[in-house]
């Protein structure tokens, strides 16, 4: 998700020598210096002298270790820059689950941090992020995050962070729903004879027509359907057969699982 991040960040003309990416692999770190020409380290700290904004992209779990890892040098830069009234670095974390007051005790006292939920999309700056702050903090002092983000796609604010569940749901891992249901036509098309590179295109020209479609009009998405479907035509063939198949309540049990993962996830 980081490379997605990163490669959003530069489409859109930030400066990589802007960016620093901290990760144990040397791996990782080659392939990021030489797909964007980032800088890279491998000790985390180095991301809390280096940057404003410091993204915390890594696994769930992972997340208590590397804080651990900034806590020291975060707390001395905001305490110097606090006495100088400079602005406090701000934390963004991006992991599926955790809650804000999980991270926050894990950082220093006041840290400024805000929850973000991005999808993969952010690297073609077609992302949407979910950003959440606790209520009694202001979100203009957040700015920056939705700034960062937006450079990469689209916002939200959530009212509430048990939201933050379901814009995993929605949003965070959805990319992969429409990739699968993407898949499984294109598998069928060439079922039913259609050359590969042609039914990859039927498919990815329809979806994409159809995606751009809705976001262009104030119709709404059950009316557009009715448009494609005429009576005893060949689309309402296809709708019976999903309905039968109770799609919705399918696509509801897929997302109600995704939420819950994000719930269990945030209890560690
Ligand atoms: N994938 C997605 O579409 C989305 C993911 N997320 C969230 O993003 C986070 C990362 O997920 P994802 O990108 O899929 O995972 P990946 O496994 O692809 O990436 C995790 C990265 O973390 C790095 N890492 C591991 N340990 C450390 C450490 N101790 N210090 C610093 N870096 C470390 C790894 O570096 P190395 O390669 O060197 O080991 C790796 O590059 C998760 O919390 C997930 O919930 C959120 C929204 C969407
Ligand atoms: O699958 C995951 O856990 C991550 C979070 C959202 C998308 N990918």
């Amino acid at each position: 998700m980081a490379s997605a991040i990163i490669r959003g960040l530069v489409k859109h003309g930030h400066k990589s020598e802007h960016i620093l990416v901290c990760a144990p692999s040397q791996h990782t770190r080659s392939r990021l210096v030489k797909e964007f020409n980032v800088r890279v380290h491998s000790d985390n700290s180095a991301a809390v002298a280096f940057a404003d904004i410091i993204i915390l992209a890594v696994k769930p779990f992972i997340v208590p270790l590397v804080c651990d890892e900034l806590r020291p040098l975060l707390g001395q830069l905001n305490e110097q820059r606090g006495d100088q009234g400079g602005e406090q670095k701000l934390v963004i974390s991006i992991a599926a689950g955790l809650t804000h007051a999980s991270i926050s005790d894990k950082l220093p006292r006041n840290t400024q941090l805000v929850c973000a939920m991005p999808n993969l999309p952010t690297a073609i700056g077609k992302g949407l992020t979910g950003l959440y702050v606790p209520g009694h903090l202001d979100r203009q002092a957040f700015d920056d995050a939705e700034q960062l983000m937006r450079a990469v796609g689209d916002t939200v604010w959530l009212e509430d962070e048990n939201q933050m569940a379901s814009i995993v749901a929605t949003a965070g891992s959805s990319p992969a729903y429409f990739f699968l249901f993407l898949e499984a036509m294109e598998k069928a098309a060439i079922a039913q004879g259609l050359p590969p590179k042609t039914a990859s295109k039927a498919v990815l020209q329809s979806a994409m027509g159809a995606v751009s479609m809705a976001m262009a009009s104030k119709e709404g998405l059950a009316n557009l359907r009715h448009q494609v479907t005429s009576p005893k035509g060949t689309t309402e063939q296809a709708v019976l057969a999903f309905q039968h198949g109770d799609l919705d309540a399918l696509v509801a049990r897929a997302m109600d699982s995704a939420a819950r993962r994000a719930k269990e996830l945030a209890l560690g």
